[in-house]
């Protein structure tokens, strides 16, 4: 191939994976080959200028905003960064500095958060706007998502209009919390956090970006029109002093090696970070040097982004054991000769499934590159077969489970290899918890750690158990009492008059939660005409598809199931619909004080306080330290600031509405912390 041929090919690679990244959110190789296809188009331009085209990527940030949001034009253009991979290019970068500036030069060095870019419009102390970067010149609109996201204050102390950039991320908690929830639903999971956030974020629905525990850290003052500032840094303390959550840890640095210094220590130690950071951004204090070096077409001579070097290690297969998960997944994991990948020792590396297994035709033995890019799990990328010496051994996923023995299922159209067995030890515990809890029995007094106490004590086997349990038995376990086991003993008992959709929800029937459990309930008004329930007349169901109809009935033709249900019916546990019972709408506001004022938007007073009302809450007048949250239209005058001096929460109509659709009270209290 020529040069040119061989920029224009690279060109055509780079370009599909930035519509896959940016405006897909799902990349199809990792940001370490995207940035090698992106290193090499550089050197090929640089050696031979004659062939660099105009529309290269090289000269561009980003990807085409979306037609599917409305279009910001950027205040200030937002630009990317130029890289840094090693050392030498961050001594490289300091001279190019020294050249360009005179007097004293100082760096602020920050995380580089793997999220989205985001900028934000503030002006008379309100949020205004908020856009993804988009081509850098043009972003999407995202403000009613990005007002979801609760570290993004909706208000400020200062009247300046000022705009602000930040990476709007998810935890690496909370982005393990959804993947297990992803898991439990039967769902795809997300590759890492970026994706989640990228995904998230970008919703037609800000409903559904509510439901994702978004977070931001916003790391520059990208304009602000009645102050000045003399450094990036004091800039930033401006922007902490007015509740934003600026990026943490960032250092001021006198010189490179202070910088290179402070890189190596979170190089050894990001691992211990809770979000994930791709890199370390180095940045030129001083706001005048930093107007004297200017930018590129791209991004800012002032500053420059390194990038963590790739995580990518050889080492051996050892063995591959099998786990059964929380909803009876069945997960084949490679135990590894430890290496040490992102500054952590690696000796396990999930495999997913068996299909991953087959295609990239692992053995144990194997000599394989595990890599930790991005994704929290190590990886196995693939094998070195050279490296082969005949002592492989083929892997199968066992067809029985390797805890209770029973056959496992390949439902279709999944990729997982399943235990369906509703006594299944690793599963039970795990079902028990989700059988009490509030959306389903709703038993009080049944803690993890207590249900953890009766499995060991074997008193209880599975749900059904619980009906079962006397008073004697569990007295004298530890941190029990006559008191605590007088309660659980009477909110068993009161369970038992549940209506049906409690019990159904309980089941933890996959993919059945509590909507389709009420729907079941509604349409079939008897468990027995449930468990007979055909595919067809289950697919009829309004939302049913045949995934979920598949589920039900492959549930209630295990021989196990039927017998749980069976000691449940005979311990005198209702099994029938309810009817004119709180047609099923869950009192997630229950106990709560809410006060409403202004006029909301669609809402009339009434339909508000009904909604309230229906759902447990009261609808209360005066706004003092116990209100739970106060609901605000337009003109909300005495009430709101009150709220605002004592710190109630503050709602609008479609927090609150989001708010009445949520499926518990916990949900509720969390979403207004
Ligand atoms: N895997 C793929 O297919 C694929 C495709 C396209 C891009 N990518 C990835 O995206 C990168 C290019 O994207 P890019 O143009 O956004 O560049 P970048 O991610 O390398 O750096 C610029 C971005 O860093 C972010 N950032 C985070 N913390 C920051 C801080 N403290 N200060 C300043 N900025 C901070 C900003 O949002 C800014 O937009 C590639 O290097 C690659 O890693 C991957
Ligand atoms: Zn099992």
């Amino acid at each position: 191939m020529n040069t040119k041929d061989k920029i224009d090919k690279l060109i055509e690679d780079i370009n599909y994976h930035n519509e896959k990244y940016y405006n897909q959110d799902l990349p199809e190789i990792s940001d370490f080959d995207y940035d090698n296809l992106m290193k090499e188009l550089i050197k090929l331009e640089e050696k031979y200028p004659e062939f660099k085209r105009v529309d290269s990527p090289t000269n561009r940030v980003g990807g085409k905003p979306l037609d599917k949001f409305d279009q910001i034009v950027h205040k200030i253009p937002m630009l990317s960064l130029s890289n840094a991979y090693s050392s030498q290019d961050l001594q490289d970068f300091d001279k190019r500095v020294r050249d360009m500036v005179s007097g004293k030069v100082e760096y602020v060095v920050e995380f580089k958060i793997d999220g989205l870019s985001v900028g934000v419009t503030y002006s008379n102390g309100t949020f205004e706007k908020g856009a993804t970067r988009g081509d850098g010149v043009v972003g999407e609109d995202i403000s009613k998502n990005l007002m979801t996201v609760k570290s993004i204050p909706l208000k400020i102390q200062d009247n300046s209009e000022l705009v602000v950039r930040g990476e709007v991320y998810i935890s690496k908690g909370n982005f393990k919390k959804i993947n297990e929830q992803q898991e439990e639903a039967g769902a795809q999971l997300f590759a890492n956090p970026r994706n989640l956030a990228a995904g998230s974020l970008r919703q037609l629905d800000p409903k559904l970006t509510a439901k994702r525990p978004l977070d931001i850290f916003v790391f520059n003052l990208e304009h602000i029109d009645n102050k000045e500032f003399k450094s990036h840094s004091e800039s930033l303390e401006f922007l902490k002093n007015l509740g934003f959550s600026v990026s943490p840890n960032y250092k001021v640095c006198n010189s490179i090696d202070q910088v290179i210094g402070f890189i190596e220590y979170w190089t050894e130690n990001r691992d211990k970070l809770d979000f994930e950071i791709d890199g370390m951004v180095i940045k030129v204090n001083n706001l005048d040097q930093r107007e004297d070096m200017g930018y590129t077409a791209k991004s800012p001579r002032w500053a420059i982004a390194y990038k963590f070097p790739a995580e990518k290690k050889k080492t051996k297969i050892l063995d591959i054991i099998v786990e059964v998960g929380r909803t009876g997944t069945i997960t084949p994991t490679a135990i590894l000769e430890p290496v040490r990948l992102a500054g952590t020792s690696v000796s396990r590396a999930t495999l997913h499934n068996e299909d991953y297994i087959k295609e990239k035709d692992i053995k144990i033995n194997d000599t394989v590159i595990v890599q930790k890019a991005g994704d929290i799990i190590p990886q196995v990328l693939e094998v070195v077969k050279e490296e082969r010496t005949g002592e492989e051994i083929d892997f199968n996923l066992p067809d029985k489970c390797p805890v209770c023995s029973e056959p496992t299922v390949r439902l279709e159209g999944e990729a997982a290899v399943k235990c369906i067995n509703i006594s299944c030890p690793a599963q039970i515990r795990r079902g028990i918890i989700h059988f009490v809890s509030r959306d389903a029995m709703n038993i009080d007094g049944l803690g993890e750690s207590i249900i953890t106490l009766l499995l060991n004590e074997k008193i209880i086997k599975d749900i059904s158990d619980l009906y079962y349990i006397n008073k004697d038995d569990v007295i004298n376990l530890e941190r029990m009492g006559e008191k605590s086991a007088t309660n659980l003993i009477n909110s068993l008992e009161k369970s038992k008059d549940n209506d049906l959709w409690r019990l159904i929800n309980g089941l933890g029937i996959k993919f059945i939660g509590v909507k389709a459990a009420k729907i079941l309930a509604n349409s079939f008004k008897d468990l027995d005409k449930i468990i007979n329930a055909t595919e067809p007349e289950l697919v009829n169901l309004e939302e049913f598809g045949e995934t979920m109809a598949n589920s039900v009935v492959e549930f209630f033709k295990e021989e196990k199931n039927l017998s749980v249900i069976e000691k449940l019916k005979n311990a005198g546990v209702n099994t029938k619909s309810i009817e004119n019972e709180d047609s099923g709408i869950v009192k997630v506001f229950e106990g709560m004080k809410i006060v409403l004022t202004g006029t909301l938007p669609t809402l009339k007073r009434n339909d508000a306080k009904e909604i309230i009302e229906s759902r447990g809450g009261k609808s209360t007048s005066s706004v003092s330290k116990s209100t739970t949250f106060v609901l605000a239209g337009e003109e909300a005058g005495s009430k709101l600031t009150k709220a605002n001096e004592l710190g109630v929460k503050v709602v609008d109509e479609d927090e609150f509405l989001e708010l009445s659709k949520l499926s518990s009270k916990e949900e509720v209290e969390n979403k207004l912390v």
